[in-house]
């Protein structure tokens, strides 16, 4: 794919950038390990000196990062703002916690002393991807930085702008440069770079299909992964629910980002007796969203990010129809090769069917009927993925034991499934494995190394030590 940043919504290409060669590449990596050597010593008081600074320009510049986001991945400005805000929030966070996170354990044992230190690791590549192009980076970049390794960015090809901003940020705020470097580069450069022993560890956001190949050859050469894969997530109704607010969550929590969210809920697991409302209410919150340029103030939803997605969901939709799915709601492309996807809704979701077995990126709501609330958790958990989940109901005990038994990362009681820095996330199953944010977050790239000082042996009183 080439490094360009195309307009979704105009087809117009704003910028192209010419991918860096191997020997560029190298050489900063050459750079960035020199720089581990010292940033790992850098005190706490000053790394979140930095933070906090990178944490103001990203409020600063929380409308020239939304334009970016809208021109090359098609997000309203609204939302891009709120993006900015969200990661200045997570290093915000990350520098008034990270010293503490990283603290020493002690650990009792027979030794005089022992403890668990948490000491950076080095290097740590992160190939990310384009639907929430500052945030996806921040949650691993903010920890990372405060744990004293640096990073390299691989980001998705068609936000290079997006990639460009956010070390500018980081270098704007004081950091070394080496510290935070964006690679512009292909994905054929991935490999040399795992199989580099200088990078130590990659962490990667993205498909299932990536996710397999970058942890197949980081396994070959030792490397650890955190891997944060796609998502399939149930929204489970049941019949006492507020049939209302979950109908009108169900929509919010289905055009996140146009619907190209790894946690969107995506499977609507709905109690017989309350179907038909609830469809009914949701089409109706689904047809209230506004869509439009995602330069203009007031579009509530944009293009998908590129239209060859919006040509594969389509793809998805229709061949799910001629396997018996049902549509509820029609919307979708008005032409292929076009990337405006309007909201739809199918039902009658079976084994088999595309839409039942894989994960529909972008706006399309899919109904199960579920007899009851342990066939509602049955169904939930018949699928590859397991990010998150949520669960509406009036009784909050029974949501409560139901989330428990829901095989996600997270899962949610009359609330729809977001992330934030306090709380891990990540998934189970095809989902992928680690954890970002929160003290999981920081401690995914660490050496945790044992200490042990052992008792010293004292002489018994009035006997000589004999040398
Ligand atoms: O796409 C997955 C991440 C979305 C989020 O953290 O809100």
């Amino acid at each position: 794919m080439p490094i360009e940043s195309r307009n979704p919504y105009t087809g117009r290409v704003e910028r192209r950038f010419r991918a860096f060669s191997w020997s560029k590449t190298e050489r900063i990596v050459t750079q960035s390990h020199r720089a581990a050597a010292t940033w790992r010593t850098t005190p706490f008081a000053e790394r979140t000196r930095l933070m906090r600074r990178a944490a103001e320009l990203l409020r600063e510049r929380q409308d020239e990062l939304a334009r970016l986001m809208a021109v090359e991945m098609g997000k309203p400005l609204a939302d891009g703002r709120a993006e900015a805000l969200k990661c200045a929030l997570c290093c915000d966070y990350y520098a008034e916690h990270a010293e503490q996170f990283l603290a020493d354990d002690i650990i009792k044992t027979e030794a005089q002393r022992s403890f668990i230190s948490h000491e950076p690791i080095g290097v740590v590549l992160a190939i990310m991807p384009w639907n929430f192009p500052f945030w996806q980076v921040v949650r691993f970049a903010a920890p990372a930085l405060m744990a004293g390794n640096v990073g390299l960015l691989k980001h998705a090809s068609n936000v290079p702008q997006c990639a460009l901003a956010l070390e500018k940020i980081f270098h704007d705020a004081g950091f070394p440069p080496a510290t935070f470097r964006t690679l512009l580069i292909g994905s054929d450069l991935i490999e040399p770079l795992i199989a580099d022993d200088r990078v130590r560890a990659v962490t990667l956001t993205g498909s299932e299909a990536a996710g397999a190949q970058v942890a197949a050859t980081a396994g070959r050469y030792i490397k650890k992964t955190v891997l944060e894969l796609g998502g399939s997530d149930a929204f489970i109704v049941l019949a006492d629910a507020d049939i209302e607010v979950a109908a009108k969550t169900a929509a919010q929590a289905r055009m996140i980002n146009a619907g190209q969210s790894c946690i969107a809920a995506k499977r609507f697991i709905v109690e017989k007796p309350v179907l038909k409302e609830f469809i009914s209410k949701m089409k109706t919150h689904l047809l209230a969203f506004r869509p439009g340029d995602p330069l203009a103030e007031d579009t509530q939803y944009g293009p998908l990010a590129r239209p060859d997605l919006a040509d594969e969901l389509t793809e998805q939709v229709n061949d799910s129809i001629k396997q018996g799915a049902k549509v509820e709601l029609y919307g979708g492309q008005s032409e292929p090769g076009t990337a405006l996807f309007r909201p739809m809704i199918l039902s009658n979701i079976r084994p088999g069917q595309r839409a039942y077995d894989e994960e529909l990126f972008g706006p399309v709501a899919l109904v199960l009927e579920a007899k009851d609330a342990d066939d509602a958790v049955r169904l939930a958990n018949d699928s590859r993925f397991g990010l998150g989940g949520s669960v509406w109901t009036a009784d909050v005990a029974r949501g409560e034991a139901l989330a428990r038994r829901v095989e996600a990362g997270a899962v949610f009681v009359n609330s729809l499934v977001k992330s934030a820095p306090e709380m891990p996330f990540g998934g189970v199953k095809k989902s992928g494995y680690g954890r970002e944010l929160s003290y999981l977050g920081i401690r995914e790239f660490v050496n945790q190394k044992s200490i042990w000082i052992a008792k010293e042996e004292k002489p018994a009183a009035g006997k000589k030590k004999v040398e």
